[in-house]
């Protein structure tokens, strides 16, 4: 099958080969023929080595498909399932999955890093993050793909996969955003016009977008953004909104220690401070230990969006079956997989993109 194959991290580019097999489907996995996929930041970090991956590898990790093949033990699928994939299948009793942060499960995701999934040319390949949907078909735990209706569009469905379930999480489970509430977020791509789509779901009162990218603004302020300004403008506008108090909740969806500190500096004294944005390890951030304790403002990491797929999946479509989530005017643009790397570049290079969805 087709597939857009990392050689090696550091690589800029993908190698797009006609040659790629999967793993048989062992008893209590699923092979998944990928319909759609966004491109995600991740991708690229996992590309320059900001986040951990193993090569030779596929990206993408934000899919939908159809189930094509069942493993003996698997009952709770059949084929010609349609299905959301998940980059984090929660094993269902480890102590993070029984106590109600199947998110923070890590049973299957080590197993990933263990076990190839993919051939390359004779050679064993990892699936990122334990997916791998730049190639048109992927073998994966049950656990890790949520059956959804067959009348839902593939690519609104892989949506949900990781951007959506970030962003949105990040505002339901993780900060409990409250109405009337006041909100700035840091980074309008794909995940931070999640944010500000949950925000606005929460029934905050103003939400302040923040972007290099000019062009980025409209779009912010389509999604429910009251107000979309530069990096430069946030000072002017902590003092002309805010009264120099700062606002109720901060969002950092950039994953880079200016962005994270502006978080923290412009979150109100009591507010709640969010970091969604994934950061290299060795970048550092720094606080004072007087201020952590003097300001009483709450400093959270958000993986994945708190995400409880099988709570949130089907809940996060009901929105927008709704309506109330536009799933629709997040995708820029639909490219095949031919055109994976200038849809890599163009997110590397900041182009006014929010999500680019490869269909099959
Ligand atoms: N927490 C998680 O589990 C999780 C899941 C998915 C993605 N992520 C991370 O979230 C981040 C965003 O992902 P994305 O796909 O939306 O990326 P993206 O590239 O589409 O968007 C990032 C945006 O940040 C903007 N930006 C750059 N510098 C900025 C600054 N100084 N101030 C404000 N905005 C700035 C860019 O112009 C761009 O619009 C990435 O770090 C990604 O790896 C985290
Ligand atoms: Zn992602
Ligand atoms: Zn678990």
């Amino acid at each position: 099958m087709k597939a857009a194959v990392l050689n090696q991290i550091g690589d800029t580019e993908l190698e797009l080969r006609d040659d790629v097999t999967t793993t048989d489907v062992g008893p209590a996995e699923i092979r998944i023929r990928v319909r759609a996929t966004g491109v995600c930041h991740s991708d690229i970090s996992a590309m320059d080595g900001t986040l951990p991956a193993l090569a030779p590898g596929i990206l993408g990790h934000e899919g939908a498909g159809e189930v094509v093949e069942i493993g003996g033990a698997v009952d709770q699928f059949a084929v010609g399932d349609h299905a959301v994939l998940t980059f984090v299948p929660p094993c269902g009793t480890c102590v993070n999955c029984v106590g109600g942060r199947p998110h923070l499960c890590a049973i299957h995701s080590i197993a990933a890093f263990m076990n190839p999934r993919f051939v390359v040319g004779g050679n064993p390949a990892f699936g990122y993050a334990g997916t791998g949907t730049f190639a048109e078909e992927l073998v994966v735990p049950a656990a890790g793909a949520v059956q959804i209706g067959a009348d839902i569009p593939f690519e609104i469905a892989a949506l949900v996969a990781c951007g959506v379930m970030t962003g949105v999480g990040a505002v339901l489970n993780t900060a409990k955003v409250t109405p009337g509430s006041t909100v700035l977020v840091l980074g309008c791509g794909g995940v931070g016009i999640s944010v500000i789509q949950g925000a606005r779901l929460s029934g905050a009162a103003q939400i302040v977008a923040v972007d290099p990218v000019v062009d980025k603004h409209e779009i912010a302020r389509h999604f429910g953004a009251t107000h979309a300004v530069t990096p430069e403008q946030v000072a002017g506008l902590h003092q002309s909104l805010t009264g120099s108090q700062g606002w109720d909740y901060a969002f950092d969806v950039v994953g880079a220690p200016p962005t994270i500190r502006s978080a923290w500096d412009n979150a109100r004294r009591g507010g709640t401070v969010v970091v969604v944005g994934a950061g290299r390890a060795d970048a550092m951030v720094r606080f004072s230990a007087q201020e952590l304790f003097l300001h009483d403002k709450r400093l959270l990491g958000s993986f994945y969006g708190g995400a409880d797929v099988r709570r949130d999946y089907p809940m996060l479509l009901r929105l927008w079956q709704a309506g109330k989530l536009d799933l629709d005017g997040m995708i820029t643009k639909r490219i095949k997989l031919d055109e994976i790397n200038d849809a890599l570049r163009a997110l590397r290079d900041g182009a006014n993109v929010i999500r680019q969805i490869v269909t099959y």
